[in-house]
């Protein structure tokens, strides 16, 4: 019952947040590249619970949808054009969350206007891109150099701090990343169906593959097998709307991945978003005496990683077995120990700090920026630069073992790498 209650209360709160935080002087000021759908979700909620950010600018094509968008979020300026808004000095960060196709060449270009960036994931449209982005003489290691951060939210909420600390990371025998959303959220004409937008299921739901690497803390050696749901003509027929994929770890266990932008109801009822691992069988006890062992096979799942802010549950199972040595087939004792684990706050998983039961992963991800960009060590969780890397090698290898083309690299180049 009271956990019925907890979920309630958070769901209520995550709704109508209590109190919005007064704003510090040194407060940072973000613009929105796009008047997109996520960035309410995404930056302006967690900005208003946030005393070092402001929302103080968007810019969209329209101006129309610009000023209606401001007017709705209480944003005091508005530009005709993503250029202008990063020409504004008063301006210290940006949020691009443009069509994927459009995050590398807006990404530069707000990092060359000095701008601080949190970029929608997938940051790139494939590795040439990543390494353009990544690598870029814009950033540095000195303190004045601009952040960039992937948009991988899920990374930080406690949810995946507490599913990774029960992680056996070298003993991983096999992993499942799934990614389920119902056709009915996305229209046909949605960005996530345009290969010049640089759409495809693979890459609107890489949380798979960023999963399955966090899951093994290391980089897929090879794609074993990838395959995908193709649209039809006359729909974009280079674009992906749902697959299934099994990739090799460096500790030789198996990681899978299954993502759809069209999934049935009942699909997503059964499974929408969890990350599933099971261990290898480690020997826990030894009888000598009887000529007997115990065997153990520990597995855990996270139930709801992209949302866990809402609700989600780290199920740790650990199943037993005590055999005659030698000779696996007779089993003297079989049983199972079940326990269910969820973590809201960072005091759920031993991490000081402010937080708070009802912050969505969103807030914990700005929190991080932030911190980064005033120089404060903050909860140690980050996406690096190198992680983003390598992220987009896994997207490209996921759509060469596919036999689809790689999607498309921008033709934007910085002045400096004009040459
Ligand atoms: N972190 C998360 O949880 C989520 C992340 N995302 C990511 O955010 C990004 C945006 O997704 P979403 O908000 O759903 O998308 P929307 O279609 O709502 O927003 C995309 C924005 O891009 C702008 N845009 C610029 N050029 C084009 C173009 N040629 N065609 C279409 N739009 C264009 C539009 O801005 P304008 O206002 O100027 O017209 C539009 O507002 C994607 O990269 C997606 O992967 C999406 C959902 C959840
Ligand atoms: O979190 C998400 O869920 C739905 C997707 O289509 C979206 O782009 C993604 O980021």
């Amino acid at each position: 019952m009271s956990s019925v209650f907890g979920f309630l209360q958070r769901n209520w709160n995550i709704f109508s947040p209590p109190g919005a935080a007064p704003k510090a002087k040194d407060a940072l000021r973000f613009g929105i590249l796009g008047a997109a759908k996520i960035a309410p979700m995404a930056l302006i909620a967690p900005a208003a619970l946030h005393p070092e950010v402001i929302i103080a600018a968007v810019a969209a094509r329209d101006r129309k949808k610009a000023e209606a968008f401001a007017k709705k979020h209480s944003i005091e300026k508005v530009f005709d054009t993503y250029q202008d808004l990063l020409n504004d000095p008063t301006i210290d960060a940006v949020y691009i969350p443009l069509p994927n196709g459009l995050h590398f060449e807006w990404a530069l270009k707000a990092l060359a206007a000095k701008k601080h960036v949190l970029l929608e994931k997938p940051s790139v449209s494939n590795l040439t891109e990543g390494q353009l982005l990544f690598h870029s003489p814009l950033l540095t290691n000195s303190p004045s150099s601009p952040v960039l951060l992937e948009a991988f939210h899920y990374r930080f909420h406690p949810s995946w701090i507490l599913f990774l600390q029960q992680l056996d990371q070298p003993n991983i025998a096999h992993a499942t990343a799934t990614m389920q959303i119902p056709s009915v959220i996305f229209t046909k004409d949605d960005i996530r169906f345009k290969y010049n937008l640089s759409g495809g299921a693979m890459m609107d739901t890489a949380y798979t593959m960023s999963v399955l690497r966090g899951i093994f803390g290391a980089e897929a050696v090879a794609a074993e097998e990838v395959s995908v749901k193709k649209f039809e003509a006359p729909l974009d027929t280079l674009v992906d709307y749902a697959y299934s994929g099994k990739w090799k770890f460096p500790n030789g266990g198996t990681g899978e991945m299954v993502g759809s932008l069209q999934a049935g109801m009942g699909t997503v009822w059964k499974k929408f978003c969890v990350a599933e691992v099971v261990h290898k069988e480690q020997v826990v006890d030894t009888n000598t005496e009887k000529g007997e062992e115990t065997v153990k096979v520990r597995k855990v799942a996270l139930v709801n990683f992209i949302a866990a802010g809402a609700y989600h549950r780290v199920d740790v199972v650990d199943e037993f077995v005590t055999r005659k040595v030698g000779d696996k087939g007779k089993v003297v004792k079989k049983w199972v120990e079940k326990e269910t684990k969820k973590a809201y706050t960072l005091k759920d998983v031993g991490i000081e700090g402010e937080s708070k039961e009802f912050w969505l992963s969103y807030k914990y991800q700005l929190d991080a920026l932030v911190d980064r960009i005033k120089g404060r060590e903050g909860t140690g969780v980050w996406v690096s630069g190198e992680d983003s890397v390598n992220q987009a090698r896994m997207v490209d290898m996921a759509y060469e073992k596919a036999g689809m083309p790689l999607r498309p690299t921008s033709e934007y180049r910085l002045e400096v790498e004009r040459g």
